[in-house]
């Protein structure tokens, strides 16, 4: 699964599908590289070891029970006792574990005091260049950017996945910031006073705001006028993309058509439609890495940050009555080493990863871990909560005047027309996106339906397109636990439940209902928009009646797929609250000096894509850090 292989095929598709394409694709893809560079092979972790390591893996495999294959491999074997301290081989202040979206905001504001050390370790390698090109960004998926994980398949949802939904999960320095859509969604300032009512002290709308307006560098005229809700002085590059496609402005000619209100979604009222924010800048991606470890990295000799390095255990100690975070463990560049830390470390892995890390360092549902033969620290409801906005897109926009495919010259002149000016079709990604509330929405004038809009087959040029609806107020909820094979280096076992509380069907089909009423809009038949059924019909759906509720019902198991906003799963919450894992400082329960800030303590998730409110969760915890240790 090579990421060159990927874009050729990508390339191939926009090329308009001829198998004759493909020289030319292969043509482009070399000049692209030529330009910006590979993404690069998979992080070797274990370099000459790796045979030594499966020989030996093997041979116990044989002789003891299977979960037992690489835990106790060679790495992880000699583990010596690490209440004894003076064993590590480093030490810092603070240790943050995981360079993604909250792990960059974290690392980069601890070390304003010059004073802190701070280590920043990443998985993956270092951010490509080609990860700027907002045109390539369905490249990322399946890519060695990405954890490669999946869901446990199951009827009921994503059906036209018959091996699992995809779970996609940045693996680089930016993390999943650097893999994204790029879309700046706050969600609805609902979402945060239900997380304070909830028990959530400090994480109310008016008082997370600031946080949100700490980091945004709003450069967008119209947006920024509103100082109520945005700031332009941030380190966040929020704006538009550079070019817009004239299908985008059908679409948005065609909300407005419907009745719905031109709105600025991360504003005060989030229901309408517009031209989505993007954390981009003249047409090139802003990860979280580029915007605030970047421009430090080499100014300040207190932050040092290690990439291609896998942390496989969070080092406890317990006293009498409490445990406590003296370091982490890591392998890199065929070595195990041992970090200490000082005074925190704050675990930044994304909502899959750091409920395994937590697991594999024995924080998790006991019986569980017993069973998996960790030593269990503390007995916690991690893994659980898991949930994700699912989306159900349909192909069904035939453009027929409006297509925006083009040919070999014109796409060699989008290419060099992107690297001299940064504008045109590689500079966007999504364009439009639109909020609806449903006849059942719990709570009045806030949306539980999102709908955005993309070309089928390319991000860049839009030959035909897809209709998404996705469910933001998902009631559904999943679990992820450790793969008993191998729970350190396995991948984790993913158990959504979509769909498993009807109310998130019956939101989903009316937001269908409600989108193809754009059909009917004068500004479609102008602008010659047709629905075409074709495309969702060759599956089992078509055994039903099609105008039927049945059917439609069928087509949200068959086209359902997670929307890549996992959350949950060390839920926030107070200690009253079986299911949480944090408090409201997000310091896990029980255990001294170790912080959970990513995605993960997202107790419910936000109205919308969750990078933006993971950086604002990342701002407000860094503050919390700083006032407790100056
Ligand atoms: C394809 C896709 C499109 C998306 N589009 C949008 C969008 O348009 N707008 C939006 O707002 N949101 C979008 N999202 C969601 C959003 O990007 C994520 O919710 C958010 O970035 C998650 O941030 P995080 O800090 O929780 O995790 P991440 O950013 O994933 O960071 C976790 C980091 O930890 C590292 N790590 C994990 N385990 C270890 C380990 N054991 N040792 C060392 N390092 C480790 C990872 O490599 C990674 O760098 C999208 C997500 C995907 C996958």
């Amino acid at each position: 699964m090579t990421s060159v292989a990927n874009i050729t095929e990508d390339l191939c598709k926009i090329c308009d599908g001829r198998v004759e394409c493909a020289p030319t694709a292969i043509l482009l893809i070399s000049l692209v590289h030529t330009l910006y560079g590979h993404i690069g092979s998979e992080p070797d972790y274990f370099r000459n070891n790796k045979v030594s390591l499966k020989s030996e893996s093997k041979r116990e495999f044989e002789d003891k029970p299977r979960y037992k294959l690489a835990y106790r491999s060679k790495f992880l074997e000699d583990d010596k006792n690490y209440d004894d301290e003076d064993y590590m081989n480093l030490e810092y202040d603070f240790i943050v574990i995981g360079g993604g979206t909250a792990g960059c905001v974290v690392a980069s504001r601890l070390s304003e005091n010059r004073k802190w050390k701070v280590l920043l370790i990443e998985a993956g390698h270092e951010q490509p260049k080609i990860a700027s090109i907002p045109g390539l960004t369905s490249e990322f998926k399946g890519s060695s950017l990405d954890w490669q994980y999946s869901m446990r398949p199951k009827k009921g949802f994503c059906q036209n996945r018959p091996s699992g939904c995809e779970v996609v999960q940045g693996r680089v320095l930016g993390g999943t910031s650097t893999i994204n859509d790029m879309a700046y969604m706050r969600g609805s300032p609902a979402d945060y006073d239900e997380w304070a009512l909830n028990g959530n002290e400090g994480w109310s709308f008016s008082q997370v705001l600031p946080y949100f307006k700490y980091s945004e560098g709003n450069y967008d005229k119209d947006i920024s006028k509103s100082k109520l809700f945005h700031s332009t002085q941030g380190p966040l590059d929020v704006g538009r993309y550079p070019y817009v496609d004239d299908n985008a402005d059908v679409l948005l000619s065609a909300f407005n058509d419907l009745g719905y209100n031109y709105t600025d979604v991360n504003g005060k009222n989030q229901l309408g439609f517009m031209r989505i924010q993007t954390m981009s800048y003249i047409g090139e991606r802003v990860s979280s890495y580029n915007a605030f470890i970047e421009p430090i990295r080499k100014l300040r000799t207190n932050i040092e940050i290690v990439t291609e390095a896998l942390v496989t255990k969070i080092l406890l100690k317990e006293n009498r009555d409490s445990v406590k975070v003296i370091g982490v463990e890591y392998i890199t560049n065929g070595t195990k080493v041992t970090a200490k830390a000082s005074k925190e470390v704050i675990l930044s892995a994304g909502a899959i990863n750091s409920a395994k890390l937590l697991m594999q360092s024995g924080i998790g549902p006991k019986d569980y871990l017993e069973y998996l033969n960790i030593k269990v620290f503390n007995d916690l409801p991690v893994g659980g909560n898991f949930h994700d906005h699912l989306s159900v897109c349909l192909p069904v926009i035939k453009l027929i005047k409006t297509a925006t495919t083009s040919n070999f010259p014109e796409k060699l002149k989008d290419i060099t027309n992107y690297y001299s000016k940064g504008i045109g079709p590689l500079s966007t990604n999504f364009q439009v996106v639109a909020f609806y509330e449903t006849s059942i929405s719990e709570i009045l004038k806030t949306p539980d339906i999102e709908f955005r809009f993309r070309g089928h087959n390319s991000n860049m040029y839009y030959d035909k397109m897809d209709i998404c609806t996705s469910l933001l107020t998902p009631r559904s909820r999943g679990q992820i636990v450790l793969n008993a094979t191998d729970p350190i280096f396995g991948a984790p076992l993913i158990y959504p439940n979509f769909l498993k509380d009807p109310t998130d069907e019956k939101k989903l089909l009316e937001g269908i209902q409600e989108v193809v009423k754009l059909f009917d809009t004068e500004v479609f038949k102008n602008a010659e928009f047709e629905f075409d059924p074709r495309p969702i019909l060759k599956n089992e759906c078509s055994d039903h009646e099609r105008v039927s509720e049945e059917f439609w019902s069928c087509i949200v198991r068959q086209f359902s797929a997670p929307l890549h906003n996992y959350v949950g799963t060390c839920k926030m919450g107070p200690s009253k609250d079986p299911e949480s894992v944090v408090d409201n400082s997000l310091r896990v329960y029980g255990v001294t000096n170790l912080r959970v800030v990513d995605s993960s303590i997202i107790p419910k998730i936000t109205r919308g894509s969750t990078a933006a409110p993971v950086i604002m969760i990342a701002e407000k915890a860094s503050d919390l850090i700083k006032s407790v240790w100056y």
